[in-house]
Order: structure tokens, then sequence, then C-alpha cells
């Protein structure tokens, strides 16, 4: 790095002057990308300021007002004096090219914030007083940075735009797509359309309220249907999940699995499922510190790997943001949660804490918006937010609701945020030994009864990648590990 002249291009700068000298009209071409820092010579940086000075206010750019305004910010000497406008002027005959020329030096800037970023790095990572958690954050943050530079010239061809949404339209009229993904609750599904592709969906509730049963049942009936999930448990480890799975899936009292034991014919019931959804695409990563940067590239990794389509975190505030301020902390991580959302074009369910404000209050403790913990981020991210409420827990045995009904073995879901739809509440069942939701109708099944699962049980697919060769335990060495 040092001895090397930092990347630039001078005489392009002094076109890119002189064009914006001679033609007006050639700013609104460059004006939305074009700052001072692009430009690499002082007295350019100091043209192109007062070039933008007069755009800014609306007044005409040329020679003339150009030098008045240096003389104003007195700079006009140090430019080189109007002989030096002049002659920019001169260089050229058109202003055609001045985009061509303005991407050249926008790509001259971005080299030469690489070099110094990279240069920053290089030096902190050197010193073993530094946080290196921290500085990947910093360097992540930096070149995040660099990359939104870079020019999406997209336009936007309403026409063409308008014949995808007829065409969308009329495959869902037809049923011939979903709207989103099958979740847990058909009411819901048919409520909201489902978890939609770029969304990032809240689920909230108190502790034990069954959020991680509720994820774990909508990763569950998606990859039954097909869908491959990505299950990041930062709670849990990958053996007490997949317990947790199976005590759902196949009503076996949960606590058998950690306490009381399983008998010979639960063992093979296990073993006799497990082999009839070996190929079930459900990838359970249990790595306990994630931060957002490595949550996305795992994320992305999982979708080139495994044609990933939905991903489930349990849970939002055991991410690791690296910053000081709690607050700050969260809202960078549901903010990059929702970039995930909308980069990888898929549903995002991140599992969210709620302030114990909600058991402090008098009267029902059913969860409102204001109960997201720390930060307004999480609310605003959100396309959707969902509680889970189950006024058992409190040692009700009536709704306040529905009639005053029994609540026991019952709790409402509450879609309280809903930025493409309409707001739902309604009961669904909870069998709290199996910790398992499903639709308020749903009968009680015989535990021998296996065919638990009706909605769009697929038939076991070879070529879907096995959810249990996945890096279920941290300590094994996969060469297949998505980071
Ligand atoms: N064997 C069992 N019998 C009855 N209820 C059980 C049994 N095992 C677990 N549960 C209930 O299931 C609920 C746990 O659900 P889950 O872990 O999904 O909740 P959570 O909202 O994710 O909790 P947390 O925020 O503490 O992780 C608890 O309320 C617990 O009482």
């Amino acid at each position: 790095m040092k001895g090397k002249l930092p990347p630039q291009d001078q005489e392009i700068e002094e076109i890119v002057i002189g064009a914006l000298l001679i033609d007006s009209r050639a700013t609104d071409d460059v004006m939305d990308y074009l700052r001072q820092d692009i430009f690499y010579q002082e007295k350019n940086k100091l043209i192109f300021k007062a070039i933008q000075t007069l755009y800014d206010a609306n007044e005409a750019i040329d020679l003339k007002t150009v030098s008045n305004q240096l003389k104003k910010s007195k700079d006009l000497a140090m430019v080189g004096g109007d002989f030096h406008l002049i002659e920019l002027t001169q260089k050229i005959s058109s202003s055609a090219h001045i985009d061509h020329h303005g991407r050249i030096l926008m790509q001259k800037y971005i080299q030469r914030e690489l070099i110094s970023n990279s240069s920053a790095i290089i030096e902190n990572a050197y010193d073993d007083g530094v946080d290196s958690l921290e500085l990947l954050d910093k360097a992540f943050d930096h070149l995040g940075e660099v990359s939104n530079l870079i020019i999406r010239n997209k336009e936007i061809d309403i026409k063409e735009l308008t014949a995808e949404i007829i065409d969308y339209g009329g495959k869902l009229f037809r049923n011939e797509i979903k709207p989103g993904i099958e979740t847990p609750i058909k009411l819901l599904t048919s409520r909201m359309g489902g978890w939609r592709n770029g969304e990032l969906i809240i689920l909230a509730a108190r502790p034990g309220m069954g959020k991680t049963a509720f994820a774990l049942k909508a990763g569950w009936v998606a990859a039954l249907a097909g869908i491959p999930v990505a299950f990041f448990s930062l709670e849990m480890t990958a053996s007490r999940l997949l317990s947790r799975l199976w005590s759902m899936d196949l009503r076996i009292d949960n606590d058998k699995f950690t306490k009381d034991g399983l008998s010979p014919d639960e063992q093979s019931r296990i073993m006799a499922r497990m082999m009839e959804f070996e190929k079930i695409p459900f990838h359970i990563d249990d790595t306990s510190s994630l931060n957002i940067q490595t949550l996305r590239v795992k994320a992305k990794k999982l979708v080139k790997n495994h044609n990933v389509k939905m991903i489930i975190v349990d849970y939002l505030q055991l991410m690791d943001g690296n910053s000081k301020n709690r607050e700050q902390e969260i809202s960078k991580i549901s903010r990059g949660l929702k970039m995930i959302a909308l980069e990888l074009e898929l549903p995002v369910i991140a599992l969210s804490q709620l302030s114990r404000a909600v058991e402090t209050r008098g009267g029902n403790k059913r969860p409102m918006l204001s109960d997201l913990r720390e930060s307004g981020a999480i609310e605003q991210d959100a396309d959707v937010v969902q509680f889970i409420y189950r006024p058992e827990y409190y040692g009700s045995d009536t709704w306040d609701n529905y009639d005053g009904i029994s609540c026991i073995g019952e709790a409402e879901y509450i879609v309280a945020k809903n930025r493409n739809g309409g707001l739902v509440k309604n009961r669904m069942k909870f069998e709290g030994k199996y910790t398992r939701f499903s639709d308020i109708d749903e009968p009680d099944q015989d535990f021998d009864n296996d065919d638990i699962f009706e909605p769009s049980r697929p038939q076991p697919n070879n070529n879907l990648s096995n959810a249990f060769d996945e890096p279920i335990k941290p300590e094994e060495d996969h060469d297949d590990l998505p980071f």
C-alpha cells in the first residue's frame, strides 16, 4: 500500500467538471451519485462543491455562477482562478458521456475506500488488545457502506411490472400458486396468506408461552411440505430441539426425553419415523453465539447449497450485536434480519421476548405491541408481529373473551401487526406435554396413529438434503458447515 498512488483519474475528473460547466442539463444525469469525495484532486473537490451548492439552491450552473460561488467561498484562487475554469470547459466538446465518466470516478473512489478500510482492518487486526468480534463487526459495517455506493440504476418499467402483477394475481386466482408458506394453523394461513417471502415475522411472547414450540411446528409443517427450512437455535442444543420435535410429532411426553426415559416401543416409533422422514429438509444450527453478519453468511450458504426457503431464529435477543447500547444493538439485529429476508427473498421468523410489563399490568396479560422489548425498531422492521397468549399459564381457567369458555389446553394467536394484510386473533389448541400447537378443532389423536400432519405431507424425497446430516452439534467437524 505504501509508495503506491491511490486509484484516481485526474483527466476524467476534469472532463466531468468541464461537462458540468458547459451543460447544466448534464447535472441531472449524475448529481444523484456524484459527491465531493469521489474527486481525488483537491481543486476538483472544491469546484464540485461550488457546483453542488448551486445545484442544491436550484440556481444556474455555468462558468460565471461557479466562478462567483468559488469567490464567495474564497476558493477561486486555490483552484487556479477563472483561467483554470475556462481551461476545463475547453477540454471537452459535449457532455454526452458524463454518466459513463462519472461511473469511472465512482469505481476509483470505491477502490480507494476499499484500500483505506482494508488498511485500517489490517492495522487493528495486528493489535492484540482489539476485540476480534468487534473488529469483524466494524469491518462488515465499513464494507457494507462501500457496497451501498454501488449505483443501482434500476429503471422501473411500469408496463412490465403491471404485467407481472396481473400474472401473479391470475395464478393466485386459479390456485396455481400459494401466496405464502403454510403456517401451523389453518385459519391463520387462510387469513394471512401464510409466511411470505421478503417478510420479517416476529413471533413474540413471555417466556414459557410456547414460542419455540410454535416456531418448531411452523418449520416442521413447511419442511413436511417439501420446503427447506433452516432453524437457528441459539437457546437450545440441537439435541434438545430434536427431542422437542419428536415429542411434538409423535405425541410422546416431553418429559420422557429428559427424565422419565423412552420405552422400547417409543424408541422404535422414533426410529421408524426418522427413517420415514429421513430426507425432510429441516436444517438445524445450534451455534449459541451468532451475530447478524454470521447469520447472513450461514443463511446465504444454506440457500445456495440446500435451497433453503424459510429461516427461523430462536431468539432475537440472544444474538450478538457488538454494540454498547442495547437499543442500538437490537435495532441493528432487527434491521439485519429484515435485510436477510429481502435479500434472500424468503420469510424470516424471529422469536422475541416481551418485557415484564405484560405481567405487571392489571387485567388480562394479553401482550401489546409496546411490550416488544428494548427497541421500537423491532416493531418498525417487522412486517408481521404475532403474539402467543395462554391465560392458563397465569392460573386462569376461562377465557376473558370467547364467551368465557374454558381456556385449559388452549392458547391464542394474535397478529397485532400485518403490513400487507389484516389483523387476526383466534384460539388454538396447546398440548403442553407434547409442546404442540394445532388447530382448535383438530381431534385428539391416539399416539399410535402417526398420520398427525395432515397438511400436504410429501412422500420422502431423496433429492432433498438430509435434515439430520446438518451441523447439529457444534463440536462436529463438518466440511459442509454453512460457516
Ligand atoms: N412435559 C410437559 N408437560 C406439560 N407442559 C410442558 C411439558 N414440557 C414443556 N411444557 C410446557 O411447554 C412450554 C414451553 O414452551 P416453549 O419452550 O416453546 O416456550 P418459549 O416461549 O419458547 O419459552 P422460553 O422463552 O422460556 O424459551 C412451557 O410452558 C412448559 O410448561
